[in-house]
């Protein structure tokens, strides 16, 4: 029986929350190791033809079912057949079945969708533990708040809650499980092929990118920057997003419009005028996520931030400039570094391995000569960081009392953090608020981890403030996989409750 597995990795938005909802700004966006699978497997009963199971066995309850029919003239029709109902599961199976219905009838390979479907699907939707908090998972088992705790406890951790009442860490759950899910679709169904997704430029790639941005802003309702989407399927970048007036035909008329043919607005092509360049932490260099488990309202934080900036249009431009300007400067900064490794590596090796366990009023003094540029880049980088993070709270004071985007008590959790020793700077990520903050520690790699050792200890002293697994993706975005290769995959996919 054939499996297909698509994985997409959830994200880290460094710079540009905001601004990145404009189309004149960029955001930078990183994406994390921490992803969401799609395992796609023929149902296993007889009788299950136009059938299609979808599952998230981390959770209790979380099963939802589908009927599909495909018509002679080509079109498709999903019923949910389940009680329980799962929007953003539904859009994706929904919207993924009359694009492949549409490129496969354009083609003369209609029939292939039924056979696809002849058995039926199951599939299986988890994502690794990153994207829900396991503090609660950590007490119980008595382990610290550790990076290597969390290494210990079982892949794909079942939750004993329901979907709904699960404690998410803002890493972009709804963006990676869209991506995984259409992606795998398009791959099943035969509508892209395993080499040309493989390829970051291909127009399979970017099909499966539009489709998932697309289903992605019909399932909230809303035409957002998409920055989430486009990580997940093509990995860290500077990210500018799309113009919002391509979708608005689709988007009118909800969900009773009947919107065909959807192919034409999502196949790869002009209209899409979304920008992306790939970046890369430079090496070394390791990002550290903070789950602070005390949540904000991203889309009241985002809706008071733009209603400031139609009120005060002038101050707003001005601080928009700014805060991207020094956005700009952070992405310049971090390819210099990346620059300064791929000349000169053992160079940069040890002035790293000396900032690793100096305060920060050390490293050029402690510097040789010929370290100086590396160390000095480092620097500079930490100065733009912070140079963003006040322009951040200056936004936040103007936008009203109630605007946090830097919240004072997560001030003084940066401002501790970013003092430990090997810390290089960090931030408050996205929209900002209260549950998450980000990091950058060297990590030296002269065997020793003393940058992340120093944030545990320091983190300890918080309460509701634990690591995250997740480093930066090293796989890029979006990317099939073997079901077998993935530990704890193939037991978590088997798991009925
Ligand atoms: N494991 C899962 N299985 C099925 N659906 C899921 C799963 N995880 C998340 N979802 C879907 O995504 C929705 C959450 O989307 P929402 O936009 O609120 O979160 P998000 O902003 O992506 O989350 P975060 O960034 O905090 O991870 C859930 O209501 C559910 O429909
Ligand atoms: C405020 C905003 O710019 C960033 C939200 O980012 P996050 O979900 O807080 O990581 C919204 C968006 O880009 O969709």
């Amino acid at each position: 029986m054939t499996t297909t597995v698509v994985s997409a990795p959830g994200k880290v938005l460094i710079a540009g929350g905001y601004l990145i909802l404009d189309q004149k700004y960029t955001g930078l966006v990183i994406s994390a190791s921490s992803r969401f699978y799609a395992v796609i497997q023929d149902c296993q009963q007889p009788g299950q033809a136009g059938q299609i199971i979808v599952r998230s066995p981390q959770f209790i309850g979380a099963e939802w079912t589908y009927s599909v029919t495909i018509h002679d003239d080509g079109t498709v029709d999903v019923s949910q057949t389940s009680e329980s109902k799962n929007k953003f599961v539904y859009y994706a199976l929904k919207y993924t079945l009359i694009v492949a219905s549409e490129r496969l009838s354009s083609v003369g390979s209609a029939r292939s969708l039924r056979d696809s479907l002849q058995h039926g699907l199951d599939i299986a939707a988890v994502g690794d533990n990153d994207f829900y908090s396991q503090q609660a998972k950590l007490r119980e088992l008595n382990l610290p708040s550790t990076v290597a705790s969390l290494a210990s406890i079982t892949p794909f951790c079942p939750q004993d809650v329901r979907l709904d009442n699960v404690n998410k860490t803002g890493m972009g759950s709804s963006a990676a499980l869209i991506t995984s899910v259409v992606s795998a679709l398009l791959l099943r169904f035969k509508v892209i092929t395993r080499e040309e997704f493989y390829r970051p430029d291909s127009d399979a790639r970017k099909l499966a990118h539009n489709t998932a941005q697309f289903v992605h802003c019909f399932a909230q309702g809303k035409v957002g920057s998409g920055f989430d989407v486009s990580a997940a399927v093509f990995g860290s970048q500077l990210y500018t997003r799309f113009n919002p007036v391509l979708l608005d035909g689709l988007m009118k008329g909800g969900d009773v419009s009947p919107m065909l043919p959807l192919s034409p607005a999502l196949s790869p092509g002009g209209q899409w005028d979304y920008r992306m360049v790939p970046i890369q932490l430079p090496p070394l260099v390791r990002l550290l996520l903070a789950d602070v488990s005390a949540g904000s309202d991203t889309p009241s934080l985002a809706s008071k931030v733009l209603k400031w900036r139609q009120e005060k249009a002038d101050e707003a431009d001005a601080l928009w400039a700014a805060i991207d300007t020094s956005n700009q400067t952070l992405a310049t900064q971090l390819r210099h570094l990346f620059d300064l490794h791929e000349r000169q590596s053992d160079l940069y090796a040890s002035a790293v391995n000396r900032m690793s366990s100096a305060p920060l009023s050390e490293w050029l003094g402690g510097a040789t000569p010929s370290e100086r540029s590396v160390v000095q880049a480092f620097l500079d980088l930490r100065k733009t960081s912070e140079n963003t993070r006040a322009l951040m709270r200056q936004m936040g004071k103007a936008a009203g009392d109630d605007v946090h985007i830097e919240p004072d008590t997560q001030t003084e959790l940066l401002d501790a953090s970013i003092a430990q020793k090997g810390v290089i700077c960090g931030g408050v990520p996205g929209a900002g608020g209260y549950d998450a903050i980000w990091l950058l520690v060297f990590e030296p790699n002269n065997g020793t981890s003393e940058p992340l050792s120093a944030v545990e200890k320091l983190w300890e002293q918080f309460p509701n403030v634990s690591p995250l697994l997740a480093t930066e993706s090293k796989d890029g975005g979006a990317k099939v996989e073997d079901i077998d290769k993935v530990p704890g995959l193939r037991a978590v996919v088997q798991i009925r409750r």
